[in-house]
């Protein structure tokens, strides 16, 4: 039977190369294609049918940063298969990203510029804003949008006798220290992007903990430092070339330094094809590519303990009860004003 595999983010970068590698591996698995930028989806399938003329490749408008498009992209997803192999959870911004050059060039002369170069510790900001949900944009665009995607589509997700795998694109830049379990949308900080990654590892361990027995099973990536529209929006793309051969350098110490797509969707391609059972639900699986060029996937451990994931399941919970009652609320009064205006023409 054809495998059904859904790809939040895949237009371009990482999301994109997964296609393509899943295509190569499995020419009859039933592709879907789920963006927020329909033209730019269109243009992802084309390229994907250019090489695979004969795949089936479907899309989905899905803008994860918003409530009302998860659940209608849900409904979509609901009507137009029966069951979900797998789940890629790779759609993900970084918005008005900071580089702290002083901390930089103190951390090259520190005993920690190999790890900061791997995690981009202590370096990078971001500035956040509220989304037209009143959602801190990050959050709910890197987890709370994919947690209700998860929660609406447990029908398909959760079946008896059925396995099926979600695989959470997380980063090294994951930090339990920018992360706190009091202000989970990373209101007051300047690190949303660390804090919503890390959110993402703990979620996926509540998930394992909670869905395991049900055939769900959730696993957590990084693919390393890629050069994609996100990088390309920390640093200008001529600057990445200039300091490329700098890169391949720090290849040699950091085997991080992933740089292209299709290296960096390694970790996601290669649990494709393993039994889920045989996976770490601790571990995080990096996308790793040594200096001689071999690309490799292996698990480390992450940073996350069972108590916190637990709280903050519970408090995921507890938020989509509040943003559905807020939805609703809002529909309700965008329906009775529509039919005052009705009514008064
Ligand atoms: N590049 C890197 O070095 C690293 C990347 N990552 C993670 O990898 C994932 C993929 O990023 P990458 O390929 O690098 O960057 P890209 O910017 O190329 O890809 C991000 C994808 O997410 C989509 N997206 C963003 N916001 C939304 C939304 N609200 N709804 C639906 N889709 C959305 C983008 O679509 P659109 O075209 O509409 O913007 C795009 O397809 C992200 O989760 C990122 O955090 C992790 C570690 C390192
Ligand atoms: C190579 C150098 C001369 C200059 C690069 C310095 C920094 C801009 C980068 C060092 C580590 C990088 C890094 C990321 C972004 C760019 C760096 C900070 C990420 C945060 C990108 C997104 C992620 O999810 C993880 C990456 C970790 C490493």
């Amino acid at each position: 039977m054809e495998k059904i595999v859904i790809v939040t983010g895949a237009n371009s970068g990482i999301g994109l190369a997964l296609c393509e590698r899943l295509l190569t591996e499995d020419s009859q698995l039933r592709l879907c294609l789920a963006c927020r930028n329909m033209q730019r989806a269109e243009a992802a399938r084309s390229a994907l049918l250019t090489c695979h003329t004969n795949a089936s490749v479907d899309l989905l408008h899905l803008d994860v940063g918003s409530v009302q498009s998860v659940l209608t992209a849900a409904q979509e997803v609901k009507a137009r298969y029966s069951k979900i192999d797998f789940l890629y959870l790779n759609a993900g911004i970084m918005p008005n990203p900071q580089v702290d050059i002083r901390a930089f060039i103190k951390g090259l002369f520190s005993r920690n510029v190999i790890n900061m170069f791997a995690t981009a510790e202590g370096l990078l900001t971001q500035q956040d804003t509220l989304n037209s949900d009143g959602l801190q944009e990050v959050f709910a665009t890197n987890l709370f949008g994919h947690f209700l995607m998860i929660r609406e589509l447990e029908p398909l997700l959760c079946q008896t006798g059925h396995t099926s795998r979600v695989v959470w694109t997380s980063s090294s830049n994951a930090r339990r220290s920018a992360f706190n379990i009091e202000d989970m949308q990373h209101r007051n900080g300047t690190e949303p992007y660390s804090s919503s990654k890390y959110a993402s590892d703990m979620l996926s361990l509540a998930l394992n903990r909670h869905k395991n027995s049900q055939g769900l099973f959730s696993s957590v990536i990084c693919p390393g430092l890629v050069m994609t529209n996100l990088t390309y929006g920390i640093l200008p793309s001529f600057f990445w070339n200039i300091i490329m051969p700098i890169m391949w350098l720090i290849r040699i110490f950091t085997n991080t330094f992933t740089l292209t797509p299709y290296n960096g969707a390694e970790a996601l391609h290669w649990l494709f094809l393993q039994k889920p059972e045989s996976l770490d639900a601790r571990a995080k699986y990096h996308s790793l590519k040594s200096g001689l060029g071999t690309n490799y996937t292996q698990p480390r451990p992450m940073d996350v303990d069972d108590e916190m994931s637990e709280v903050l399941y519970k408090k995921l919970l507890k938020l989509e009860i509040v943003v559905r009652r807020q939805l609703s609320e809002k529909n309700a009064d965008n329906q009775a004003h529509q039919q005052y205006l009705n009514e008064t023409k």
